[in-house]
């Protein structure tokens, strides 16, 4: 299997403090594959290195295929990257403050359009950046971050801070880019909500560990809600569902299941009908990522 990126051992120490320890990332090309962790949980730190920003203490890090503490040059040529908030000339509009960077990197004129263009800001071209909104210098950080069209894209938490609406925009745009120009991006966050509706393959991160490393439908394995029900006699209604065969969980009134399809909701409302408990609510109780990582790392050190 070819990886865009493969790290090896990647570790990362400050004084007694392990960072990152030994992950083993492996990113396949087209893939947007968010990269979660809770605050602190060595998401920065790893893209720091990814990108030749920070030394390893130890292990390697291949990006397409090259190693990045031999070709750096070579392999940085063909990456984009938004990692801390980018600073931009406020006073400038959008074009000009991208006109200011192509010059730089010595790219076509014509890119400037380009990149306006697939983060929707072609509109606001002309607008001083003081006026955008965050949603909108988030969008301009993204297309200063592929003037120079690279084939990975590597952000670190870019939905920080936004809007409902600012993070939509944001996971259009980011769903767009490996359909339509064969990007492979790298996303982090600290919040599962933001990624699952974009990401097609996860890696998580805890104490610095890799405890999971695995496409999106394996991770909402994982994540799937908890289905609570709540009745008028719980304790009765819990006991009646035990008698039938339901394992359910019982706790502070209210009866729940870990995992329930819709046959199973509708068969336990049936049951409890039956009994002559009164149903007021079916609910389900998202999953905090937390609370992931614990089902996860129950027991064991890293999956
Ligand atoms: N330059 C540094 N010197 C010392 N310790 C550091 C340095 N950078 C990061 N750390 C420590 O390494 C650990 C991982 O930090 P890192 O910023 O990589 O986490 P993160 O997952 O990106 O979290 P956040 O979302 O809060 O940025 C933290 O305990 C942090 O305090």
């Amino acid at each position: 299997m070819e990886y865009i990126v493969q790290t090896q051992n990647l570790s990362k120490r400050f004084g007694k403090e392990q960072a990152v320890a030994n992950l083993n990332l492996q990113i396949r090309k087209g893939e947007i594959y968010g990269f979660l962790g809770p605050n602190g949980a060595g998401k920065t730190t790893t893209i720091r290195m990814l990108l030749g920003l920070m030394k390893p203490s130890s292990g390697t890090i291949k990006i397409f295929q090259k190693d990045i503490t031999k070709e750096r040059i070579q392999i940085l040529a063909n990456v984009g990257s938004l990692v801390e908030n980018p600073s931009y000339y406020p006073h400038l509009t959008a074009y000009e403050n991208l006109e200011a960077l192509r010059k730089i990197l010595g790219v076509p004129k014509s890119r400037i359009d380009e990149v306006l263009e697939i983060v929707r800001l072609k509109e606001a071209a002309n607008k001083k950046v003081k006026g955008f909104s965050l949603g909108m210098k988030q969008r301009l950080g993204i297309a200063a971050s592929l003037l120079h069209n690279p084939e990975l894209l590597i952000l670190d938490e870019p939905t920080n801070g936004l809007d409902p609406s600012g993070i939509i925009e944001i996971r259009n745009l980011i769903k767009r880019l490996p359909k339509e120009y064969g990007m492979t991006i790298i996303i982090s966050s600290h919040l599962l909500s933001e990624i699952d509706q974009m990401a097609t393959q996860v890696g998580i991160v805890s104490k610095g560990k890799l405890i999971f490393q695995d496409s999106i439908e394996e991770m909402r394995r994982f994540a799937q809600p908890k289905v609570l029900f709540k009745v008028n006699n719980s304790e009765k209604g819990w006991r009646c569902l035990l008698a039938n065969g339901i394992k359910a969980d019982y706790q502070n009134g209210v009866i729940f299941l870990e995992e329930c399809s819709d046959e199973k909701v509708a068969h336990i409302v049936q049951v409890l009908v039956q009994e002559g408990i009164s149903v007021f609510r079916v609910e389900e109780e998202k999953r905090s990522l937390e609370e992931i990582f614990l089902q996860m790392t129950m027991g064991e050190q890293a999956i």
